[in-house]
């Protein structure tokens, strides 16, 4: 059976999948409308679905788009594996500022679903790692967010010092400077 497993942040929510394995290999619902609203409640509206691939060591994060364009975003690895993290931005949260961090991978089939409110980031553990999310809002260039993943207020372990990180993901703001945009 599909379980949801609570992680300690409001809205944050871990999916283990019910996977069927046979002598072809296996299959498994990644979405289902129905499920969502029996066990998890308020059906998010999904409007975009990504993927990305990246080799073994590298950092995607963390990001975030400002409302009006923030994005829910429930994500898996298809193949390979990931750290992933999700840090809790809603000004009036108990958890601000805390983090949540789970190892997804191909083998395990577990999903995140990250709310609106969150940045987001992942480091992949393998080469080949294939990430696919969907979102609750479309991609917009100008509202793109992010804080630096390595900022000693968030205290993130990832368990690497050098990760290979886009030009953009370099030279994002620390926690200390950030003003939240979310409530
Ligand atoms: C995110 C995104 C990017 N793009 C384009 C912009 C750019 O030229 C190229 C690569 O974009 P990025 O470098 O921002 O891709 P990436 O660093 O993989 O960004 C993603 O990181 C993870 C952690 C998330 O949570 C996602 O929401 C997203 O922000 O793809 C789109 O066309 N649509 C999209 O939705």
């Amino acid at each position: 059976m599909l379980k949801i497993i609570e992680t300690g942040i409001r809205d944050l929510i871990v999916i283990e999948a019910n996977v069927f394995g046979d002598e072809r290999g296996y299959f498994y619902e990644s979405f289902n409308e129905k499920v969502w609203k029996e066990k998890v409640g308020k059906l998010p509206n999904f409007v975009q679905d990504n993927e990305s691939m990246s080799n073994k060591g590298v950092l995607r994060g963390l990001h975030f788009q400002q409302p009006p364009f923030s994005q829910g975003k429930l994500v898996r690895v298809v193949q390979g594996s990931v750290l992933d993290v999700a840090v809790d931005l809603r000004k009036d949260s108990e958890t601000y500022g805390q983090h949540f961090k789970i190892k997804l991978s191909g083998e395990n089939k577990k999903q995140l679903f990250v709310p609106e409110g969150f940045a987001h980031g992942f480091l992949t553990l393998e080469n080949n790692t294939i990430f696919s999310y969907k979102c609750t809002n479309f991609y917009n260039k100008e509202s793109e967010g992010g804080l630096l993943w390595n900022d000693d207020d968030l205290g993130i372990d990832w368990g690497i010092n050098k990760p290979v990180l886009s030009e953009k993901d370099k030279f994002y703001k620390s926690f200390s400077t950030f003003v939240t945009p979310f409530v």
